[in-house]
């Protein structure tokens, strides 16, 4: 059991921090690693084995509820999210990291209702840091209230972006000509934790001031959003729309005016939506 588990934590705490045992056992093992939809997009036995066992026990809880799990969608199931109540689930986010042993791993955890997020849960493994929110409730970093720094001025940013699992040229080249965009504006920096969830998380803190990711999937950042938003924080499309977590693109931000800024400075590359089944385009949205 984690040393930040508490009496205030939900059972899905509880969850979350158990499997985090899971994986943090299996940290310093050696890991037997599978391919999906890039050399760089990589599946162990213990991200398939964390989600069957969080999906078990929600479903032994909650049976009329519905999943959207990261591998069971990468075995082959159909990717809907409904106006049931839906968990949907990133059992490791950072695999590539967690493989090599760096030290950013998390389990991220959100749930919806009338696909609106009610609350998100993303748990830091190695760092030990919970973080959580619930729709109205604000947001906390193992029980301490989160605010995202509030920053206006895009010259005064750290701003958190993944270099993703695509290994195509317009998907490489579109991601460095943003980083370099943004360097040159100037930021104060661009970081890359390799874990969506956990990057994202830092807006909620106010240590980063931004975050985008064109390419990430659903799983990757519903609980994270909605973190950020109850610290205060703005999450939004790369194109200025209204965030939506099928779209596989995401700004999330100090600010409107940053999170605006950040649109007008980068481009998107075409990517299938999570839901979209055959879309035809060059990065699939599933395995
Ligand atoms: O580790 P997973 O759950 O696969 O998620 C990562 C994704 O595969 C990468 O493409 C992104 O760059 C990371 O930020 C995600 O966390
Ligand atoms: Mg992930
Ligand atoms: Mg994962």
């Amino acid at each position: 059991m984690s040393r930040t588990s508490g009496a205030h934590t939900p059972d899905t705490h509880l969850c979350v921090l158990l499997q985090s045992e899971v994986v943090l056992s299996a940290f310093q093992q050696h890991k037997e690693v599978k391919l999906k939809s890039s050399p760089a997009d990589l599946v162990t036995e213990t991200d398939q084995r964390v989600e069957k066992i969080l999906i078990s026990a929600i479903r032994n809880r909650y049976p009329q509820h519905r999943f959207i799990g990261e591998e069971s969608v990468a075995a082959g199931e159909h990717l809907e999210l409904t106006d049931s109540p839906t968990w949907i689930i990133d059992p490791i986010d950072g695999t590539v990291n967690f493989v090599h042993r760096f030290p950013f791993v998390a389990i991220s955890i959100a749930f919806t209702v009338n696909r609106q997020t009610q609350f998100g849960i993303v748990y830091s493994c190695v760092e030990d840091k919970l973080f959580y929110a619930q729709r109205g409730g604000g947001a906390f970093l193992n029980g301490e209230p989160l605010h995202a720094s509030g920053q206006q001025d895009i010259s005064r940013c750290v701003v958190v972006t993944e270099i993703g699992a695509e290994r195509d040229d317009v998907a490489l080249s579109t991601m460095t000509s943003n980083i370099r965009r943004l360097l040159q504006l100037p930021v104060h920096g661009v970081r890359a934790l390799g874990t969506a969830a956990v990057d994202m998380c830092q807006v909620a803190t106010g240590g980063a001031d931004a975050y985008y990711h064109i390419g990430m999937h659903c799983w990757d950042i519903a609980a994270s959003a909605i973190i950020v938003q109850e610290a205060g924080g703005v999450v939004m499309d790369t194109d200025g729309s209204e965030f939506d977590m099928m779209s596989r693109r995401v700004i999330a931000a100090s600010s409107a005016a940053v999170a605006d800024r950040i649109a007008q400075v980068i481009q998107a590359f075409p990517c299938c939506r999570d839901d979209e089944d055959n879309c035809g385009c060059g990065a699939t949205g599933v395995n």
